[in-house]
C-alpha cells in the first residue's frame, strides 16, 4: 500500500454559537491585564482535517484542533512529502522522520499536533487495511466497556442551572464529573470563596457515591493553588487538573506532594520525552495527553507503556475516537472523558460536528464496535453549511 495525497481541510464553524459567559473557567491568560476578551486563548471553532489516500482505495483520517490553520501549512510544506509515496505500517519510521526533520521548530506544540494528525490518519489506515478496528492493533480489548466521566459544568453564578446540569448527569447513570473552576488569584478572597461554594454544592448534590473532578485549565498560581488545595481537600476531588501552567513541573511536584487527594495534568505535553519527565519527577497523579497532540497514536502508545510501569493512570484528555481506541487497548488506562453533545460552545464540542461515528456513552460506559475498521469515524456531511471549509 503506498500513500498517493494528503488532503488537508480546516472546519471552521460558523454556525450559532452559544455566547460565552464570564468567569466560566479559568485560563493561563488570567493573570494578565486583558483589553479584549479575557476567554479567547481558551475558544476554538476550527478543525483540522487530514485524509491520507493510497493506491489501494483506501483513506485514513486523522485530525488535530489547535491553531489547524498553522498545522494544515505544516502538514501541507512539511509532512505531506515526508509520507507521499510510502507505506502506512511503517508508522514507527515515518513518525520519527516527521518528528526529526521538523526537530528545530517542531517538538512541541503545533509542530506536534501536525504530526498527531497525520499519524492518526496512518492508524486509521492501518485498521481499515487489515479490516480491523485500531484498539486491536493496539492490543485489543482489555475492558469490556469504557467508564467515561461527563465533562462540562462550566463556573456560573446561577447554581440553579450548574446543579441542574449536574443531576442530569447522574440521571444518565454518570458516577464521575468534572466542573470547572471560575476564579483565580486575581478574584481575591471572593473568588476563593465562590470557588469552594461551587465545589461544596456539587458534592452536597451528589454525595460521596459519586466522582468530582476539578478543571483549573491552568488559571491559578502555585501560590494561589497552595492555599486552595487544604480548603478543597474536604471534598474529596478524585482529582485537580492543571492547577498551573504547563511547563511548570517542579510546581506540579509540589502540589502533589503536599496534595492530599490527585493532581492531573499533561494535556499540554508531548510526546513521551516529555511524560518522561513528568514521570521522573513524580509530577502528576494521573495523565491526560490528548493523542490529537501529543504525537498521534504511536507516541501515545508509548506514553502508555512509560504509565503503565510507573503505575500512573491515563485518562487522556477529551475523550474522542483516537483516544478511545487508545484507553480500550491499555490497562493503564482506565477511564475516559466525554464531552456531552450540544450547542457549539467552547469547541469541545465540534468534534460531533465534523465527524461521525464518535460513541455515545449508555449508563456511562462507552462501547467500541468489534467490527468497524480503522478508527471508525466519517467526516460527517450534516453540517457542512455551518462551516467555512479551506482547503
Ligand atoms: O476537558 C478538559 O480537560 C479541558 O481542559 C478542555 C478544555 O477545553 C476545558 O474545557
Ligand atoms: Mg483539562
Amino acid at each position: 500500500m503506498k500513500i498517493t495525497r494528503v488532503r488537508t481541510r480546516v472546519f471552521e464553524w460558523k454556525g450559532k454559537v452559544v455566547p460565552p459567559a464570564p468567569h466560566f473557567c479559568t485560563n493561563a491568560s488570567d493573570i494578565l491585564f486583558e483589553r479584549g476578551d479575557a476567554m479567547a486563548s481558551f475558544r476554538f471553532h476550527g478543525w483540522l482535517v487530514v485524509e491520507i489516500e493510497t493506491d489501494t482505495g483506501l483513506v485514513g483520517i486523522g485530525n488535530c484542533a489547535l491553531a489547524p490553520h498553522v498545522a494544515k501549512k505544516i502538514i501541507d510544506q512539511h509532512l505531506a512529502p515526508i509520507v507521499m509515496g510510502e507505506d502506512p505500517f511503517d508508522n514507527e519510521y515515518l513518525w520519527q522522520k516527521m518528528y526529526r526533520r521538523t526537530m528545530a521548530w517542531g517538538r512541541k506544540g503545533v509542530g506536534m499536533a501536525a504530526i498527531s494528525a497525520v499519524d492518526i490518519a496512518l492508524w486509521d489506515l492501518m485498521g481499515k487495511a487489515v479490516n480491523r478496528p485500531v484498539f486491536k492493533l493496539l492490543g485489543g480489548r482489555t475492558k469490556e466497556k469504557i467508564p467515561c466521566y461527563a465533562s462540562k459544568l462550566y463556573a456560573t453564578d446561577d447554581m440553579d442551572a450548574f446543579l441542574g446540569e449536574a443531576r442530569g448527569y447522574l440521571e444518565q447513570g454518570f458516577t464521575s464529573m468534572k466542573m470547572r473552576f471560575g476564579y483565580g488569584p486575581k478574584d481575591g478572597p471572593a473568588g476563593m470563596q465562590k470557588n469552594i461554594a461551587q465545589v461544596r454544592a456539587l458534592r452536597e448534590l451528589v454525595g460521596d457515591g459519586v466522582d468530582i473532578m476539578l478543571e483549573c485549565y491552568m488559571g491559578w498560581t502555585l501560590e494561589y493553588a497552595r492555599r486552595m488545595i487544604p480548603r478543597l481537600a474536604e471534598f474529596n476531588p478524585r482529582w485537580l487538573e492543571e492547577p498551573v501552567i504547563a511547563d511548570d513541573i517542579e510546581g506540579y511536584a509540589e502540589l502533589k506532594k503536599m496534595s492530599p487527594f490527585p493532581i492531573s495534568g499533561g494535556e499540554h505535553e508531548f510526546t513521551s520525552y516529555g511524560f518522561k519527565d513528568l514521570l521522573e519527577r513524580r509530577a502528576v497523579d494521573v495523565i491526560q495527553y490528548d493523542t490529537n497532540r501529543v504525537g498521534g497514536i504511536t507516541a501515545a502508545q508509548k506514553i502508555n507503556a512509560l504509565a503503565e510501569a510507573w503505575s500512573v493512570p491515563v485518562i487522556p484528555h477529551a475523550g474522542q475516537m483516537h483516544n478511545y481506541h487508545l484507553t480500550m487497548a491499555s490497562t493503564a488506562s482506565p477511564m475516559a472523558e466525554y464531552f456531552p453533545v450540544h450547542d457549539v460552545e467552547v469547541g469541545n464540542e465540534l468534534f460531533y460536528y465534523v465527524f461521525q461515528g464518535e460513541p455515545l456513552p449508555e449508563r456511562g460506559f462507552l462501547q467500541l464496535d468489534d467490527t468497524l475498521p480503522g478508527l471508525g469515524l466519517t467526516v460527517s456531511d450534516k453540517h457542512l453549511h455551518d462551516f467555512n471549509i479551506i482547503e
